[in-house]
């Protein structure tokens, strides 16, 4: 079981969908491989995992730490259980909590936030444990339901023509002007609520997905006995999109480009305040804004990462900016370290093969004396510096 004890505010924690029917049935002609792109290396007591990313279709891989990992069998109740249900009795006393469902379009985000009828979601999850908590005492529910879309704020709830302001307050506090909040008393009156807020959702048919969120919904959930407030958001964020293979234009390029900034700024955020920084970049983006008073201090956080198993070079895309998030930066495996020097070897061969059918001895002797320095060197990090280096390319260029 994974711990909750972490030295990061933000937990990062990683969440593989299973397959779907037509990824295990592809049309005959399309290269795909039923293995997911991403397993676990290594597992520590503490929960940490290193988990690596391979792509099926060449030797390119790469490992990464998190602080948990959900794999193709797990279920969005497993996640809740170990993830989620620690942070509602914080509530109760007063410490606000956000949840976010973080990776790229199609990767099961508003699966694992919403879930469905014989699965239920996060949400419904979270609703039911804080049902049950209020139960016998003094505490009453309230909800707002807004979007975030094109950095603007949209309620949900109770639709405006105009966009929710969120203006600060005299102690420096962000406020949604106007927002609605409406009173809720039991599960079945949150389902009917959220339910219409969920219809005025922006979604839209994309390359990768039939019903692709445009925006970022926040649902929030505020706990009080008049006292004390805790506030918990429930975060489906729209999907990190790579516009070359989403083939988008007009309105739905302009909507991924605010997409992919916002998740950038969030990332920024996160990042800033699991390294400790004295300067938090909430003002980044409206979303980043918005939230301030529940990401930092003495709230807590968990960003569940969601993958799609087909997609190596959405993973690796997905997976980098969560680990980036979280205080523990980008780790190299001990599987990466041994195939490295096997991919270069490749590439020289290959180099060499080609100057010497272009009969380019010259060539290969200049490539000869370059690499000689990189054999001897054996760390990483000289390899990575080897990258770095204009000679080779511009010698050959020049023959
Ligand atoms: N655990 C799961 N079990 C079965 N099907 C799943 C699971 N997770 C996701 N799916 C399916 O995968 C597809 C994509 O999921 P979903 O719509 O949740 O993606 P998304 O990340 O929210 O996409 P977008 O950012 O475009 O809104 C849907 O058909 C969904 O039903």
């Amino acid at each position: 079981m994974a711990n909750q004890i972490s030295s990061s505010n933000v937990r990062v924690v990683l969440r593989v969908r299973p397959f779907l029917p037509s990824e295990l049935n592809p049309p005959s002609d399309q290269k795909t491989s039923q293995i997911p792109c991403v397993s676990i290396l290594d597992q520590h007591s503490s929960g940490e995992v290193t988990v690596r990313l391979k792509d099926q279709f060449s030797s390119r891989n790469e490992c990464y730490k998190l602080d948990s990992f959900f794999g193709q069998e797990g279920r969005v109740g497993n996640i809740f259980e170990q993830e989620v249900s620690v942070l509602i009795p914080g509530l109760f006393q007063g410490i606000n909590a956000t949840v976010f469902a973080y990776g790229a379009t199609g990767s099961g985000k508003t699966y694992t936030m919403q879930g469905t009828e014989s699965e239920p979601g996060l949400i419904p999850l979270a609703m039911s444990a804080i049902f049950s908590m209020c139960e016998n005492t003094k505490y009453s529910v309230q909800i707002s339901y807004y979007e975030v879309y094109l950095d603007r704020c949209y309620d949900l709830l109770e639709p405006k023509a105009k966009e929710v302001m969120a203006l600060d307050d005299k102690d420096g506090k962000v406020q949604l002007k106007g927002l609605f909040w409406a009173s809720v008393k039991s599960v079945a009156d949150f389902s009917q609520i959220y339910t219409t807020g969920l219809q005025r959702r922006k979604v839209a048919h994309t390359g990768l997905n039939d019903v692709s969120s445009r925006s970022h919904a926040v649902l929030s959930v505020v706990v009080s006995d008049g006292s004390s407030k805790g506030k918990l958001n429930l975060i489906d964020l729209a999907g990190n999109e790579d516009n070359r293979r989403t083939q988008n234009e007009g309105i739905r390029m302009q909507e991924s480009a605010k997409i992919n900034e916002s998740l950038f700024a969030l990332s920024n955020v996160i990042s800033a305040l699991n390294n400790r920084r004295p300067y938090i970049p909430y003002r980044e983006s409206k979303l980043t804004r918005i939230l301030q008073d529940s990401l930092g201090g003495a709230s807590r956080a968990l960003m569940v990462a969601c993958l799609n198993p087909m997609s190596y070079q959405e993973a690796i895309h997905t997976v980098s900016l969560a680990a980036r998030s979280r205080q523990i930066t980008n780790h190299v495996g001990s599987a990466t370290k041994q195939e490295t020097p096997k991919t270069k070897v490749d590439m020289e061969a290959k180099l060499r093969a080609w100057l010497e059918s272009k009969g380019k001895t010259r060539s290969i002797q200049r490539l000869d004396g370059l690499l000689s320095p990189i054999r001897q060197a054996k760390t990483p990090s000289s390899v990575s510096s080897v990258k770095a280096q204009g000679p080779l390319r511009s010698s050959l260029k020049k023959n």
